[in-house]
């Protein structure tokens, strides 16, 4: 170690810093805010706080081998890229960058349905594996458009999010007015830019055009358009994950959203012990 050494971030507190400082304030607190009182958001890093290893003595640990698969696909460890909207309001390249980090580390990516790259840029970029999460419209006609091209671009999966009815209240965003960029996938469908002088024009346009009518009667829905896998994200109770085995879907992503949505959940960890018991 020396010279500029010392300056590389080596965990992610550290990324967080540096994007701090290198990011609009707007598009900063659009990464890391959590939704209300952010108390889900702390509660998300103090439930792992929470969680000690328990580590075993004298194991030969020469070959480490942490690759196990999802849904069949081989992945390089356990963990999978979650989808993340609108990358290039953090990076010109956007989610074909996060792409080629995937296929770097052998992990699968999800793509957001709120991408900034279109589903078919990031598709051609690398050959990483792909999931492709959505969100249901009022209007049917473009999730269905986005189910098709993601089936036809190669990706293996769709992971429909269940718990955005309504986004979250992200004071943060409110207090920024923050600005959604128009969403190049949806170019001539609908405008993702929303000039609305109060508050958070994500929220302006979410609640325009995100389907708050959403129920467990609409997976038939969507399984009658893909022949692809589907895994509900968004789970944070046992019942639910019950119902969804029962409604006959692929897998469940226990999850609270980052703490975006509601606030005052449980964290995910506590929440997938609850799944898991
Ligand atoms: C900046 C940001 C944008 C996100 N955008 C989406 C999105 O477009 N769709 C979605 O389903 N989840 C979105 N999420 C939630 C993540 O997929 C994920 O649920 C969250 O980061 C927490 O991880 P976990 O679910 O593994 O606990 C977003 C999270 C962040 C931090
Ligand atoms: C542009 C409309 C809102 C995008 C929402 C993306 C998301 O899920 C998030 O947590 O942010």
């Amino acid at each position: 170690m020396g010279g500029d050494d010392e300056h590389e971030p080596v965990n992610v507190k550290e990324y967080e810093e540096l994007a701090k400082q290198a990011l609009p304030k707007m598009y900063f607190d659009y990464f890391a805010g959590g939704s209300e009182d952010q108390h889900t958001l702390r509660q998300n890093v103090e439930a792992f706080q929470r969680i000690t290893l328990r580590p075993r003595i004298l194991v030969d640990v020469s070959k480490i081998d942490m690759s196990t698969s999802i849904l069949g696909y081989k992945t390089s460890a356990p963990i999978m890229i979650a989808p993340t909207a609108m990358h290039k309001l953090a990076h010109p390249q956007g989610e074909v960058l996060t792409a080629k980090a995937a296929a770097a580390c052998n992990v699968i990516m999800a793509l957001s349905f709120m991408s900034t790259c279109t589903i078919e840029e990031v598709a051609s970029s690398c050959n990483a594996v792909f999931f492709f999460q959505l969100y249901i419209y009022k209007r049917r006609d473009i999730s269905a458009l986005m189910v098709k091209r993601a089936e036809s671009n190669g990706y293996k999966a769709i992971l429909l999010t269940v718990d955005t009815p309504k986004l979250g209240r992200r004071e943060a965003d409110i207090k920024n007015k923050m600005i959604a960029p128009q969403l190049k996938n949806f170019e001539g469908l609908v405008s993702t830019k929303v000039d609305d002088d109060e508050g958070s024009n994500l929220e302006a346009f979410a609640s325009r055009s995100f389907d708050p009518s959403l129920s467990w009667k609409d997976i038939a829905w969507l399984k009658s358009i893909t022949k692809l896998p589907i895994l509900i994200k968004g789970i944070l109770t046992r019942e639910d994950a019950i119902k969804a085995v029962e409604v006959g879907v692929e897998g469940i992503i226990v999850s609270n959203h980052g703490a975006r949505q509601l606030d005052y959940v449980p964290a995910t960890i506590e929440a997938l012990e609850e799944v898991h018991a």
